[in-house]
């Protein structure tokens, strides 16, 4: 994959040349506007098993080109979707230091500063996430929107590793935490539709759940994700810095988005 992912001549407006699937049915992410919402009550809270990992385990951080992401523990996962879903990895969407708007999702056209992504795949048919991750039933992505508010400790305890994974294929290892912690306190409200992955090959694949409460991370915390990393190597003569990393939302025509509360 070329390092300009988002950006330059191979940015989102080429991904279908080299990844079809992008240019195909179902793609993410989408905005969420009140004349494609419908009110479900059949949309249950999410149970998180085996989310609190103990600090004597640890995650492995990485920075992969594009997406700065963590690996969770197998022994994660989610019950009350139509599947057990396994935890695969986090991963977040970010702007820049002058437009704090990297969300990928949007609400009736408004960003948010960024965006978390916790991959989780159908554990129930799938051996794994790569066998799981271009079927139709493969994944579950959890979205978290991110603004600013006061400093959140729990984001800071992956956010203090940053520099240390500033350049492409760094990585470091992350004493276990409650990722519980990073969600919202509702779980119970938000929006579900079945989309894609948002980056190439952007698989139609993902049961998303967006909560519909943002959570909040200090202007600070924002800034250091947002000038941190890099999508080059360490050696590599010209860096490019790793912003705006978020994809475009994408056309949703005859579909809807199944909301779990009343507006
Ligand atoms: N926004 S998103 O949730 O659609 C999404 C990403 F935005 C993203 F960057 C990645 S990645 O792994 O960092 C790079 C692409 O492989 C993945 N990773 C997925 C896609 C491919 C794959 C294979 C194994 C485990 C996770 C993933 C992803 F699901
Ligand atoms: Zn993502």
């Amino acid at each position: 994959v070329s390092l300009l992912l988002y950006a330059g001549p191979d940015g989102e407006k080429a991904w279908p040349k080299k990844y079809p699937f992008c240019g195909g049915v179902f793609q993410s992410p989408i905005d969420f506007h009140k004349d494609i919402l419908q009110y479900d009550s059949n949309l249950l809270p999410l149970e998180f098993i085996g989310y609190n990992v103990p600090s004597t385990d640890q995650f492995t951080l990485t920075n992969n080109g594009h997406s700065v992401k963590m690996y969770l523990s197998p022994t994660m996962y989610i019950r009350n979707l139509p599947f057990e879903y396994t935890a695969s990895q986090l991963h977040l969407h970010w702007g820049n230091k002058n437009k704090s708007e990297g969300s990928e999702h949007t609400v009736s056209g408004k960003h948010f500063a960024a965006e978390l992504h916790i991959v989780h795949y159908n554990s129930e048919k799938y051996p794994d996430v790569t066998a799981a991750m271009d079927k139709a039933d493969g994944l579950a992505v959890l979205a978290i929107l991110l603004e600013i508010g006061p400093f959140n400790p729990s984001y800071e305890k992956i956010f203090r590793h940053f520099r240390n994974v500033k350049y492409k294929d760094q990585m470091v290892q992350v004493p276990g935490f409650n990722i519980r912690e990073l969600l919202p306190d509702r779980l119970d409200e938000y929006y579900r539709y079945e989309g894609s992955l948002t980056t190439p090959p952007c698989y139609p694949s993902v049961l998303w759940t967006v909560f519909r409460h943002p959570v909040k991370i200090s202007q600070e915390q924002l800034l250091a994700l947002e000038t941190a990393m890099y999508c080059t190597e360490s050696d590599d003569p010209e860096p490019l810095e790793m912003v705006d990393n978020f994809r475009n939302v994408q056309e949703f025509h005859e579909r809807l988005v199944f909301i779990s509360f009343r507006e």
